[in-house]
């Protein structure tokens, strides 16, 4: 008997990645996710446009990376200017909740996801099993919310103080020991850091973005409509 084939955690990002590319046809406008799941989502629509098995394919990328990756592989592209009305938008998320409420951003693009996603009719998030958790802020992760430059530390304390009961620690992102991360839209990401759940998510959006200087949080709340899990024992497919 052969042993049995254990996947890794590429293995399922890919599973759901190309379930959710089936969810396209021919002539949509696609929201182009960002990070290591969206990405196969973007190798196969190449492929299926090299193969001609998709034709009039428009993708809205979510992120400079998307877009060089697209460019690459010969996906037209456009923006939201052009076109207001995304068919179909196929991204990752770090976190899923049992209701379908996500983080994302841990790649640092969410704001551009969520003005893409926003836009969209349909928006089906691709995950491996590990990134459900009962409740967003669980996994020990951050949550991240984009900034602006400007007096980041006073935007930082403002931020980990509206959390403090849930043991909030709020970090500036960098991308070496002296530098700062900075998004594609020029920001920050300061990543909340919490001991304990939420709470009420939409009173926690609603008190993150009161603050001057923040831009957009990464709680992607009742946005997707169909979250894919890939896991060991098979896709599961949760529809709103
Ligand atoms: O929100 C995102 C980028 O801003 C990603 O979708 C999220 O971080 C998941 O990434 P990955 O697919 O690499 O696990």
């Amino acid at each position: 008997m052969s042993p049995p084939v254990v996947l890794s955690q590429d293995d399922l990002k890919k599973i759901a990645a190309y379930k959710a590319v089936e969810f396209i046809e021919s002539g949509m406008v696609l929201g182009l996710g960002t990070g290591s799941t969206a990405k196969h989502t973007v190798d196969r629509i190449g492929e299926l446009l090299r193969q001609g098995k998709l034709t009039n394919i428009v993708g809205i990328p979510t992120s400079k990376m998307t877009q060089e990756q697209a460019l690459s592989l010969g996906i037209p592209l456009s923006d939201l200017d052009s076109h207001p009305i995304v068919d179909l938008a196929i991204d990752g998320a770090d976190e899923v909740d049992p209701h379908l409420n996500l983080v994302k951003g841990r790649c640092g693009s969410l704001l551009r996801e969520k003005m893409v996603e926003g836009a969209c009719k349909k928006f089906v998030c691709i995950v491996d099993e590990s990134k459900l958790v009962k409740h967003l802020g669980g996994s020990g992760l951050a949550l991240p919310v984009e900034i602006v430059p400007f007096c980041w530390k006073f935007t930082a304390n403002k931020l980990q103080n509206l959390f403090q009961r849930s043991g909030c620690v709020a970090k500036l992102r960098n991308d070496c020991e002296w530098k700062p991360f900075v998004t594609d839209n020029g920001n920050y990401i300061v990543d909340l850091y919490l001991k304990k759940e939420l709470g009420d998510l939409q009173i926690a959006s609603d008190v993150i973005l009161r603050l001057a200087g923040v831009i957009e949080h990464g709680m992607f709340l009742d946005m997707a409509t169909t979250v894919i899990v890939a896991g060991e024992l098979g896709i599961t497919i949760k529809n709103k």
